[in-house]
């Protein structure tokens, strides 16, 4: 049995905003701060063995401040942080030959960085729905295979999402490691619609809060057993 926590990042200065960030490197808020701090202490109960984050860095803070602001499990380790690849055999400059009784490996990883949101990066979302309607706005942020423009459809983000997942994520929880992901709302989102099963009608549904973790319960043979979202 192992534990699979899926986080969004918290607020950032730009989620606040109302701007698109897609791969624009915007940092976390006072705001996201807090909530990175009070997601530690939901999660604090759960031993972490390994994490996975994205290259940006309001979900490589979100991770830090996962480990090292809750109240449990995690506070004997050291979180070392290392660049990735989505390939198993990997041998890069930096690939991780650490001691994973005493550390908490974060790898982070291009696959999980945010839809790229092309055009639409920097500009206000209300703003870009007066003038272009708000009906497309909605296909550009919610629908599964609609690309904003010179950016990434949700299925184009789950074509890196969902096989690094299966190539890195899955085999350390079929060993029974505890793993941590700290995300995107959109690249979560095409994971999110993998577990949960999700048709390309219902994922426009799916909306993830900045902060809250989602806790999955997965047995021996990757089968789900149990969700819970931390609230
Ligand atoms: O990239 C962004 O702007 C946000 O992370 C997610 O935005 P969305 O809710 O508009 O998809």
């Amino acid at each position: 049995m192992a534990t699979l926590i899926l986080v969004r990042h918290g607020q950032s200065t730009w989620n606040a905003a109302n701007r698109f960030s897609g791969w624009v490197d915007v940092p976390l808020n006072h705001v996201g701060r807090q909530e990175a701090m009070q997601a530690a202490k939901k999660i604090s109960s759960y031993r972490i063995d390994v994490c996975f984050t994205s290259l940006l860095v309001r979900a490589i803070e979100t991770t830090a401040i996962c480990l090292t602001e809750g109240t449990g499990a995690c506070l004997d380790k050291s979180p070392v942080f290392k660049h990735d690849s989505d390939d198993p055999d990997w041998h890069g400059w930096d690939k991780y030959e650490g001691y994973i009784e005493q550390e908490i490996p974060i790898f982070m990883n291009p696959a999980l960085d945010e839809r790229h949101y092309g055009d639409l990066q920097g500009f206000n979302k209300a703003d870009m729905a007066e003038k272009v309607g708000k009906n497309i706005v909605h296909q550009w942020r919610r629908s599964f295979d609609t690309r904003p423009p010179g950016g990434e459809s949700l299925k184009d983000t789950a074509a890196r999402t969902i096989p690094f997942f299966q190539n890195r994520i899955l085999v350390h929880l079929k060993n029974g490691d505890n793993v941590l992901v700290s995300a995107h709302g959109n690249s979560l989102r095409s994971i999110l619609m993998h577990l949960d099963n999700l048709s390309p009608k219902e994922v426009p549904h799916l909306e993830l809060a900045t902060g809250i973790p989602i806790v999955y319960e997965i047995d021996a043979e990757a089968n789900i057993t149990n969700k819970v979202i931390l609230d």
